[in-house]
């Protein structure tokens, strides 16, 4: 195969369904049935083929536009690595696959990784391969590009908080943009490919010699000495390590990664990407020089088979300053570090000027429906039209469709717009048994529990108390039945130590709880630290485990907490006893559906003498609450 035909001729687009056919082949069995499912597969190859070819010489003909065209009227493009024609001529006639990388330095993606991210969304839409890449492996050296000082090196299990919560980020956006495309009436095709991928795949597995081998003997040093980033942080900062020099390296060994074995032929990135990008296209062109196996060697006919890339304008604030964590100035697209409220007012507040350039970046709208937005905005710029459009806008493809609605409602009420006027539909959405949890309503994917609780307790009581189940029973129910997942690595029983069961942070591997000991659910724990819970598809806690006294001190309750939940309810059942609003039979009946089952079926014994019901029972809950009161105190002084 010429490498070059895009995706769908390259060996990462091969379906399971073949793949699983070809190995009953190898086994001798139906051969018929494999040939016709290996035909349909290639039919739909040539059909897409042929589609492509179509709208290649549509293009040619100015009967459509072509998407890098697109892409630069709308503002994305701000640096090329590599000739313009080359790159237009790439966008007409292949399937180019392209790539953004985002290394998980913090929590959470921002709006400044927003843009880089919205060319690939869009050439996803018109059916070019887009891939998303976390970089798990790249993270642990850090980016110097455009530093003086180095990076603060991360805990490693804030290496997989971070990749963990981004991964499900990036997870989310994926499906809005799926959402995104019907909404703006795209229809899915066959040949649309997407992935989100993680570099700590390959690099967990790679010789050093195989790096060096390729690129090590063909790469200068000089140049790469003569780097902007090299020079300043040699002369003016604090000098390089031989790791962070090597970046530039890694980066372009993903690049090769994914060109090899997915085709992935360009890579986007903001405009202080744009030195690594450079780097890449050399790097990637020395590996496919220096191939070892002749059988593998990847063709090169053109220009048109070369790595190419571009930058994206940098996203800065009013005052110039890039977007981003290290500015401090950032939008999270994490709602519990930016809420959505607070996400849409930011583009709400945006500046009249700016919004006409914000609408093309970051919606999916054509340029005719922004202009007819342009000109109701022009009409009565005070009622802040465009800018309430693109934040719904921005506000859906981040959030989803429900989070947008409130926001939209929330706003417009507090602007003194009446109900229906903001109203959308979809707006009273809550997770419940009708309606299961989806990236987009899931809960806060981190927390903290308190180590005697994960080390101590059942795996039951630590579900309920993640909120991944509804009472310790519930999670127990659970474990039993296998339905929940903690981060591990399935299939490694040869070897029972921690080390071979944590999850492997690169790869988000998960297997299934079991009604194991208490003292078990340690193996789970990466670096002694942090658990790894999901249940159903989407339902993820990242749960970091702190001492006792932290836990005290962070004020924090979980379900299920001793003391906690019980004593609240006593009291209260208590009080609504004393002031008569409710009868003994129903504090009975109250305590005894929740506090019971929670807490200890020793605990509640109501007394058999139906006249004296409502005060022993009074002296009882008294009794208990003291007597808990006097526990946790003693707890306390221990
Ligand atoms: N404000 C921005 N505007 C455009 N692109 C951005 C912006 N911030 C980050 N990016 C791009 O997103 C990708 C990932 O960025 P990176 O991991 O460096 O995050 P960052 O928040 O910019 O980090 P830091 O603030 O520590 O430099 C890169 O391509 C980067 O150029
Ligand atoms: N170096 C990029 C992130 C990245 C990592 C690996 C890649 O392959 C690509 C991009 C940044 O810091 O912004």
């Amino acid at each position: 195969m010429a490498f070059g035909q895009g995706i769908l001729a390259s060996r990462g687009s091969v379906c399971r369904r073949c793949l699983l056919t070809a190995g009953a082949l190898a086994r001798g069995h139906v051969f018929v049935q494999t040939r016709s499912i290996g035909l349909k597969y290639r039919a739909k190859e040539a059909a897409a083929a042929e589609a492509w070819a179509e709208r290649a010489e549509r293009i040619k003909q100015g009967l459509e536009k072509n998407t890098f065209d697109m892409l630069e009227e709308r503002g994305y493009v701000k640096d090329l690595a590599g000739k313009k024609e080359t790159i237009r001529e790439l966008f007409r006639v292949k399937r180019v696959g392209a790539y953004v990388g985002v290394d998980p330095t913090a929590d959470s993606l921002h709006v400044g990784h927003l843009l880089p991210l919205m060319p690939i969304f869009w050439m996803y839409m018109h059916g070019y391969p887009a891939y998303s890449l976390v970089g798990g492996a790249t993270v642990k050296i850090g980016d110097p590009t455009d530093r003086l000082t180095s990076r603060e090196p991360l805990k490693r299990v804030d290496v997989t908080m971070n990749m963990t919560k981004m991964h499900y980020q990036l997870k989310k956006l994926w499906v809005n943009v799926e959402a995104e495309a019907r909404h703006h009436g795209y229809k899915k095709e066959w040949a649309w490919r997407r992935a989100l991928v993680n570099n700590n795949t390959w690099w967990n597995a790679l010789p050093f010699l195989d790096v060096m081998r390729r690129i090590g003997t063909t790469m200068r040093i000089g140049a790469m000495l003569s780097r902007d980033t090299v020079k300043n942080k040699m002369t003016k900062g604090d000098g390089m390590s031989f790791a962070e020099f090597s970046y530039p390296l890694m980066q372009g060994w993903d690049w090769w990664h994914m060109f090899a074995a997915n085709g992935i032929q360009m890579q986007i990135g903001g405009s202080d990407q744009y030195g690594n990008i450079v780097s890449g296209i050399d790097i990637v062109k020395a590996a496919r020089e220096n191939e070892p196996d002749p059988a593998k060697v990847i063709e090169r006919k053109s220009e048109l088979d070369d790595p190419v890339g571009f930058t994206v304008p940098l996203l800065t604030d009013s005052s110039g300053a890039k977007f981003g964590k290290s500015a401090g100035n950032a939008i999270w697209l994490d709602k519990f570090k930016t809420p959505v409220f607070d996400f849409y007012g930011y583009f709400v507040r945006r500046p009249d000027d700016d919004v006409e350039r914000l609408l093309n970046l970051f919606t999916f709208n054509t340029q005719e429906k922004i202009k007819e937005v342009m000109d109701q905005q022009n009409a009565n710029p005070a009622a802040r039209h465009a800018q309430h459009f693109l934040a719904y806008e921005v506000t859906r493809l981040v959030h989803g469709e429900a989070d947008a609605n409130q926001a939209r409602l929330d706003h417009m009420q507090m602007y003194g717009k009446s109900r229906e006027e903001a109203a959308a539909p979809g707006l009273e959405y809550q997770a419940d048994e009708a309606h299961p949890v989806t990236l987009n309503n899931a809960p806060r994917i981190d927390m903290i529990l308190p180590r005697s609780l994960i080390l101590g307790k059942s795996i039951g009581r630590i579900l309920y108390a993640a909120g991944l189940a509804k009472s310790s029973s519930d999670g127990h129910r659970l474990a039993n039945q296998q339905a929940a997942y903690v981060g591990g690595m399935p299939g490694h029983k040869r070897e029972n130590t921690a080390e071979a069961r944590a999850m492997n942070p690169s790869q988000l591997t998960f297997t299934p709880v079991k009604l194991w000991y208490p003292q078990d659910t340690q193996n789970y724990l990466i670096d002694g630290e942090l658990l790894i819970l999901r249940k159903g598809k989407h339902n993820v806690r990242v749960i970091k485990v702190v001492s006792d006294e932290e836990y005290k001190a962070s004020g924090e309750t979980y379900p299920g907490q001793p003391y906690t939940g019980a004593v609240r309810q006593l009291r209260d059942q208590l009080r609504r006893l004393r002031a008569g609003q409710a009868s003994a039979k129903e504090v009975t009946e109250f305590l005894g559906s929740s506090v019971e089952a929670e807490y200890n079926e020793n605990m509640i014994k109501f007394p058999e003498d139906r006249n004296s019901w409502a005060q022993k029972l009074e002296d009882k809950l008294q009794n208990m609450v003291n007597e808990i009161e006097a526990e946790d105190k003693t707890d306390q002084e221990k």
